[in-house]
């Protein structure tokens, strides 16, 4: 099947290919209709191997310090990008959108979690988030994760955050005086942040809202990291059609 409309499947190369989630980006990728895995490169490996072997769409899931230089890298060079990896907070996507200004005909693609049902448990925060005087979000992950709060994390909070803005509620109810530090973990727009690392963990996050004489607890779990890949590969194949960026996966549910 022809994804490009040229008859041959779309080239594709994976920057953090030896890595937990690249590993099972090229995995997943070998294995989709339309799609053609042309080069994998590891931290080692010269990032130019992905133009010398012709990639249309490179997936980044390196480290929050990598990422915006392999993005602004593909973007010098017409190169499509889907971007799994975290960091890329609201002043480093500014950076993306100038450097994008310059090659318009250009699509990144980023979103802080590809899993379907993260997508909608943000999506079904945000919406709770005016009813609720409270609002707390707890993530828990493998020990290995090199960021905290979580990339889903923080846009969570910031989503809750922008809701409870425009319903124009108060700050959060907290009469805490003493706390040992990180105690009432980080702040982000408002919304306390947890981050839980624990060996047996995968991907997980927990939303707790609170009213007088009620909770509602919004929770996703990914136990394994095939559940972020039909949101890598629908972003594969949407970023192709899509100049500019695009943040969130949100947009291609409702396509
Ligand atoms: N959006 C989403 O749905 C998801 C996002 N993530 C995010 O993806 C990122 C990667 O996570 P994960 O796979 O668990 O991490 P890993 O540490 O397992 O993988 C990262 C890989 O990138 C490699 N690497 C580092 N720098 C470069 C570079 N400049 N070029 C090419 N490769 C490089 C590392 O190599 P080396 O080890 O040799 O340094 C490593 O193999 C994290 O930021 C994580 O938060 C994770 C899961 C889902
Ligand atoms: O590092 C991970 O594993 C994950 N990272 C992303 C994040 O920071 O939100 C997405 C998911 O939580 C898995």
């Amino acid at each position: 099947m022809s994804e490009t409309g040229n008859g041959r499947p779309i080239p594709v190369g994976v920057l953090g290919a030896a890595g937990r989630m690249g590993s099972e980006v090229c995995r997943a990728v070998e294995a989709a209709d339309g799609l053609d895995l042309v080069a994998t490169v590891g931290s080692g490996d010269p990032i130019g191997a992905v133009a010398d072997a012709g990639a249309r769409v490179v997936v980044d899931f390196t480290t929050p310090q990598a990422v915006l230089d392999n993005v602004r890298w593909c973007i010098d060079r017409g190169i499509h990008a889907v971007v799994g990896t975290s960091g890329l907070d609201a002043g480093r996507l500014d950076q993306v959108r100038q450097r994008l200004a310059g090659h318009p005909e250009v699509g990144v693609f980023v979103a802080p979690n590809f899993a379907l049902g993260a997508v909608l448990m943000m999506e079904f925060a945000e919406r709770a988030a005016r009813f609720f005087a409270s609002a707390e979000v707890v993530e828990l992950h493998h020990p290995n994760k090199l960021d905290a709060p979580s990339g889903t994390a923080v846009r969570t909070a910031e989503l809750i955050g922008a809701a409870r803005e425009r319903a124009g509620l108060d700050p959060v109810p907290d009469a805490t005086e003493t706390a040992l530090p990180g105690a009432r973990g980080a702040e982000v727009a408002g919304v306390h942040v947890h981050s839980v690392r624990s060996a047996g963990l995968v991907a997980h996050q927990e939303v707790l809202f609170g009213a007088p004489g009620e909770t509602l607890t919004v929770r996703h779990d990914s136990y394994d990291r095939a559940s972020f890949m039909p949101g890598v590969l629908m972003a594969v194949r949407a970023v192709v059609r899509r100049p500019g960026l695009t943040v969130g996966l949100g947009s291609l549910l409702d396509a």
